[in-house]
């Protein structure tokens, strides 16, 4: 918190107040050192914080009782008015149930082509780098492909790399305005005359145009139009006819932002760990030489084949348990309550923040807890590691876990695939100079010693 508070309040100040994006690392250091429960104040709010897997499964099981913390959706219903992330519990419970009721494995069946162009596109700027050996952005790299495949794959539109990567640029001020609200909406609210919200307006307003434009095209659509493509996740916002135009942009916007980041992050942080985890690249490198040894190069993988994959599913799930990309679950207690895990007794309006990166990693829960072993999910006759329900949580868990978790677990195992089925992958820059940072969500990110900047992960790519 602000170093105010530590005149008037014990214990020790942390710097991520002044620095935002090291909340995730001053939370990881404090729960090493303390019990599973503890509370803290961030900023001028006082959170209570558990990594016991019951409490996670309790917040997450009653959306009314554990609805997201007022301040949290203050500042989405800022950005993304009307959105998921900020609505109220009936909306909510009504958007949910018809996402679910689309969101399956036929759809994304009928992603599969799309998808395969975006790979091409991925695989043929990989193939450029490897000819010119030298080292890439390779975290700016994968997110003009997850961009693509939201904005191409899931929403039907036509972008080219350098539209996603212009279109990540905004979504990137967009999450650091996020972030500096979290930590300081109340300030920036008293100013806002003076212009402390002038940069989040402008991108927003840029988001909005590019969305709007999206919807608009989709309703403007024939019904000739509409039967000569397969149904994608627009289709599913857009027969939401209950709300404005402005929500379902706004949906939108939510659905390329949470969609995105999330995915081609993980696959950084799983080539990451190949790089290093040398067991782990020649399973993966087994199991593709065993599956698809007649397949070449210029041949992707089909939608069957995506299906089949085992251990490169198991490299992707691993990813996701050690390094969350959404580390922290928050939630605001609407009357008073005893979480069912810990037995702590949380007052009413208490907010409480599920700490999924101390649950991931917690020694009392998961064998060699900081390995990156993706066999610990079993597989080939070998039975998965016996955890407690709510210990595997990166999606979150219950009713209001991750909406678009079946996209993920299908473009993660592809992309990774079809990567290492053509490259090899070099860390261009020491291990220990990689980082997490928070940015609304967690990044991995290269600490640049010489720039002072935390930037893109950067690595050597060479042909198979
Ligand atoms: C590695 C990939 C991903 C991870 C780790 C992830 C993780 C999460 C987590 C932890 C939540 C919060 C759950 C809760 O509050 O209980 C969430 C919510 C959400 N995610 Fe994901 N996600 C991923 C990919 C995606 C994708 C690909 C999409 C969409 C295409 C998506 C869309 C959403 C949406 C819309 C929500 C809000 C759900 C709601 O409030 O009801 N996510 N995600």
């Amino acid at each position: 918190g602000p170093p105010l508070l530590s005149v008037l309040l014990p214990g020790p100040v942390r710097t991520f107040h002044a620095n935002p994006n090291l909340l995730t690392q001053c939370l990881s250091a404090i729960s090493r050192a303390h019990p599973d429960v503890f509370a803290l104040w961030l900023g001028l709010t006082r959170v209570v914080v558990t990594a016991d897997p019951a409490d996670l499964v309790h917040m997450s099981s009653d959306p009314r009782l554990f609805p997201r913390p007022p301040c949290l959706r203050a500042v989405f219903d800022l950005a993304l008015p009307g959105g998921i992330f900020s609505m109220s519990y009936e909306p909510h419970r009504v958007v949910r149930a018809a996402l679910h009721k689309n969101f399956n494995h036929s759809m994304l069946r009928g992603f599969h082509p799309a998808m395969k162009r975006a790979m091409a596109t991925l695989c043929d700027a990989l193939h450029r780098a490897a000819v010119a050996g030298k080292p890439i952005d390779i975290s700016t790299l994968l997110s003009s492909t997850t961009f693509m495949v939201i904005l191409n794959v899931a929403f039907g539109g036509h972008f080219s790399s350098e539209d996603c990567l212009k279109f990540a640029a905004d979504i990137d001020i967009l999450t650091e305005e996020l972030m500096q609200e979290h930590m300081q909406y109340s300030v920036r609210a008293a100013f806002e005359w003076a212009g402390s919200r002038a940069r989040l307006f402008a991108c927003k307003k840029r988001i909005y145009a590019t969305c709007n434009h999206f919807v608009q095209r989709r309703l403007a659509e024939t019904r000739a139009e509409k039967e000569a493509r397969t149904p994608d996740m627009l289709d599913t916002i857009l027969s939401l006819d209950q709300f404005s135009e402005h929500v379902m942009a706004s949906l939108v916007v939510e659905f390329a932002l949470a969609g995105s980041y999330t995915t081609s992050q993980t696959i950084v942080w799983s080539l990451y760990e190949t790089c290093y985890v040398a067991r782990a690249l020649e399973a993966v490198h087994e199991e593709l030489a065993r599956k698809f040894s007649g397949k070449g190069a210029d041949e992707m993988l089909s939608f069957e084949e995506v299906d089949t994959l085992e251990y490169v599913r198991n490299v992707w799930k691993e990813s996701t348990r050690l390094h969350p990309i959404s580390p922290l679950l928050g939630r605001a207690v609407t009357a008073d309550v005893t979480l069912k895990g810990s037995g702590v007794h949380l007052p009413k309006g208490t907010i409480v923040y599920g700490n999924i990166q101390r649950i991931h990693t917690h020694p009392d829960i998961w064998s060699r807890a900081d390995e990156f072993r993706p066999e610990r999910w079993g597989g080939r006759g070998v039975e998965a590691e016996r955890v407690p329900f709510g210990a595997y949580a990166a999606f979150g868990v219950g009713k209001t876990k991750c909406v678009g978790r079946f996209l993920a677990d299908y473009e993660g195992p592809f992309i990774i695939a079809e990567m290492h089925r053509r490259f090899k992958f070099r860390l261009a820059c020491g291990k220990d100079e990689v980082a997490n940072r928070s940015n609304f969500i967690d990044l991995p990110r290269y600490l640049n010693e010489s720039t002072g900047q935390a930037e893109g992960i950067p690595m050597y790519v060479e042909l198979r």
